[in-house]
């Protein structure tokens, strides 16, 4: 099972949505990869450019790589299993409307569950779990990692 061979982990955000302000899009991404270092002897490190491990961005349909989005609903977001190059990277479909609020879905949300496939993670059958393959609504502040989801990182990188 591919992962991370250092524990200080890079991410860089290399394009914004012009669904929400900057720094809510900044906080949705610090706050999803807060709840996978607390778990783990892991360290995030943002970087604004250069070369990072996990490199965020938005897009839409043909993307430069051979999974293109399907416009509104259905596939929300995808990432790349722990690796060199695309390896880790996290590209979120822009044909959503992407929210800090409840309105359209939640970037924190769809974040946490994206970063646990950078992380190296698969999907879970445990619906409570943020790794389970369908989206809920979950807001930042009364969330936490399901028991399959610390059984699951800390397999990993325990
Ligand atoms: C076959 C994959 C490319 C599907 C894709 C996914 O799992 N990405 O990691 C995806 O966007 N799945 C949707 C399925 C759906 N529309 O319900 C999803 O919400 N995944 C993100 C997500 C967000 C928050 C929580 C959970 N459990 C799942
Ligand atoms: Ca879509
Ligand atoms: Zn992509
Ligand atoms: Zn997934």
């Amino acid at each position: 099972k591919p992962k991370w061979k250092h524990h200080t982990i890079t991410y860089m955000i290399a394009k914004y949505t012009p669904d929400m302000k900057r720094e809510d899009v900044e906080k949705s991404f610090q706050t999803a990869l807060k709840m996978w270092s607390d778990a783990t002897p892991l360290k995030f490190i943002k970087v604004n450019h250069g070369k990072a491990d996990i490199v965020l961005s938005f897009a839409r349909r043909t993307h430069g790589d051979f999974f293109p989005f399907d416009g509104p609903r259905g596939v929300l977001a995808h990432a790349f299993q722990p690796g060199e190059g695309m390896g880790g990277d996290v590209h979120f479909d822009e044909d959503e409307t992407w929210t800090a609020g409840s309105q359209g879905y939640s970037l924190f949300a769809v974040a946490a569950h994206e970063l646990g496939h950078s992380l190296g993670l698969t999907h879970s059958r445990d619906p409570s779990a943020i790794m389970y393959p369908n989206y809920r609504y979950r807001s930042s502040t009364q969330y936490s990692l399901s028991k399959d989801d610390v059984l699951g990182i800390q397999t990993l990188y325990g």
